[in-house]
Formats: C-alpha cells, structure tokens, sequence
C-alpha cells in the first residue's frame, strides 16, 4: 500500500487552476521531493494533504486512509512542517511541545521531546520563551512539533527557506535518520542541490500538473547529458559542431563553449573536429549535468 496515493487531485481559487488533475503514489519508505517554481501548486497539494484545505475534485489517501472522510485517522499518521512560522509567543519550547502532544492525546511524552530537541540543537533553548527565538530557532521548534507523535509520513514544505547551513545539516542529518528507520519523507524545496543529495524520487509540478516524475538519478541521466566546457586560445568555433551547443541561440561568452554531450565516447570526435579546423585549446572541462539543469529543461518545456 502507498504511503501517499494522491488521485486526480482539482482545485481552483477563483479563476486560477491551482491544481489540473494531480496523481502521484509515494511509497513507504521513500524519500520523496516535490519540485516545481513560485506558484505550481505544491502547498496547495500539502494543505489538502494535510486537511487544512479541501480539493474540490479527485482524493487524497496516506495508508489508505482518506484525508477527508478518515481525518482523524490521517492526522495522526502525518507529520506535516508548514512553510509559516505561527506559534503561541507564551509559552516556552517545551510547553509547545507538550501541548502539541496533548493534542495527540500522548502523555508522558517527555523521553522523545528530549530526543528530538536534543536532535534539532534545542535544548538549551527549552525553557526559553517562543518569542525570544530568532528565526532559525522557531523553524526548528516547528520541525520538533510536528514529529511529537512519532509520524510515520513527515511532510516539509520549505524547512529550509531562509535558515542557515547548520539548521540545514542539523535538520537533515535527522530527518535521514528517520528516513533510515522506515518513515517516508515527503519534501518541497527550491534548493535543488539539497534535492537531489536526499530525493531518490521526485515530482516536478508546473502550472498544477505533474511534468516529471521519476527516481532523481534516472532524471538526471535521462534528460540531461552532461556538458562540456570548452575555452578557445585560438582558431574559430567550427560551424559543424555548433549543433552542440547548449544554447546556440546565444552568442559566445568570451572564448568559453558548453557543449551537449551523451556519454565520454562523444568527447574525442569533437576533439577531433576542432583540431581539423586548427582550435587551439586553452581549457577543457566536462561537467555531469545535476537537478538543476533538468528542472530549466522541463520548465522551459523542452524534454
Ligand atoms: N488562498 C488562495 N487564494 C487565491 N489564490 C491562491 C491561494 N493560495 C494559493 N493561491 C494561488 O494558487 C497558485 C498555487 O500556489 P501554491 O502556494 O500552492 O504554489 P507553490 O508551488 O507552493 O509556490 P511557492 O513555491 O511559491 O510556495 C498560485 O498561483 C497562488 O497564487
């Protein structure tokens, strides 16, 4: 059974189609990213996930259970990092996650609280008031509520927006860990690299659809080839190879050409060519394509 069965899922603010028929299955287990620019949808998809708002067609199922008409069953499976920071200011890090506890109906929670702030760098910051943390440290308090239940679904929407390189490592060191003992990750993030280090799977959204959805590495060897880096001391660019270039439309920076290439067996033939017509070569770099290079190709609507 699928984590996650998203199923023809519809909605529309208004005029705006936020979301035109989405299905995708996460399985147990993965570590899954949802990609897409400003505006495809993706919150859009985990609010409805998460029971904070309601598609107006198709459905959504974690374990099987619907996020409608199984609600309270749902809640309880997923664990769910908004984008938005919004605490009560007056209590502190503990009464926070006490009471987010409680409202799961766990008691005697104290063990795990401890473990997950000690996991997220909070415990000095315990008995600390919400509203005397900086930004970074609420983000982190936000990732500690939503895991006091033990989630066996972790959603992130963004958890890395605006933090620095230590929350990022301290965050993601755990939620791999996590990952590694069975719970399903489910992450949305603009930082592509950090995508492509965790995601063995992910889905591209643009305009509310589905554009891609594959394991991260065969995305990135299907789509995208790898480039090589060309920087001419002297002679003229062949017009033979120019069929190659990445961007041909563009002209020339300097010296330097990136060219498309398959696989390491392309290399000498261009290599070749240039000799012939008299290329002098100053440098040569060849560079494997990564997540971003395939998110600008589908975005940009060339596959
Ligand atoms: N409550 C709302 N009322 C009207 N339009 C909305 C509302 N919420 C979202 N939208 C619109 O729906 C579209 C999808 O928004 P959504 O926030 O789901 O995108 P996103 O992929 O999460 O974007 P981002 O990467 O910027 O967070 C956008 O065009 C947005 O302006």
């Amino acid at each position: 059974m699928a984590a996650i069965q998203i199923n023809q899922v519809e909605k529309s603010y208004r005029a705006l189609k936020a979301l035109n028929g989405v299905s995708l299955a996460i399985e147990e287990g993965e570590f899954f990213g949802l990609l897409g620019p400003n505006g495809a949808g993706k919150t859009t998809l985990i609010s409805i996930l998460a029971g904070l708002n309601r598609a107006d067609a198709g459905s959504i199922k974690v374990h099987g259970y619907d996020v409608v008409t199984d609600y309270r069953q749902t809640r309880k499976l997923l664990g769910v990092v908004p984008q938005e920071l919004v605490f009560d200011p007056f209590f502190t890090v503990r009464e926070t996650l006490r009471m987010q506890s409680g409202y799961y109906g766990l008691k005697n929670n104290d063990a795990w609280i401890d473990e997950v702030m000690h996991h997220l760098d909070l415990t000095g910051k315990a008995d600390a008031n919400m509203r005397a943390l900086s930004g970074g440290m609420k983000r982190r308090v936000l990732v500690a509520q939503a895991l006091v239940h033990k989630p066996p679904v972790i959603v992130l929407d963004e958890p890395t927006a605006g933090v620095d390189v230590e929350l990022r490592q301290t965050l993601w060191k755990f939620i791999s860990r996590l990952n590694r003992e069975g719970h399903t990750v489910v992450l949305t993030t603009h930082y592509l690299e950090e995508a492509q280090a965790l995601c063995n799977r992910v889905a591209m959204l643009k305009a509310g659809q589905v554009v891609a959805l594959d394991a991260t590495s065969t995305l990135i060897k299907r789509i995208a080839g790898s480039q090589m880096v060309l920087r001419i001391a002297s002679g003229t660019f062949p017009d033979e190879l120019k069929n190659l270039l990445l961007h041909p439309e563009e002209p020339a920076f300097g010296n330097q050409y990136t060219l498309r290439v398959n696989e390491y067996s392309d290399v000498e033939p261009i290599l070749a060519k240039l000799r012939l017509s008299g290329v002098v070569i100053e440098d040569m770099q060849l560079q494997q394509a990564d997540l971003e290079d395939v998110f600008i190709q589908i975005m940009e609507g060339e596959k």
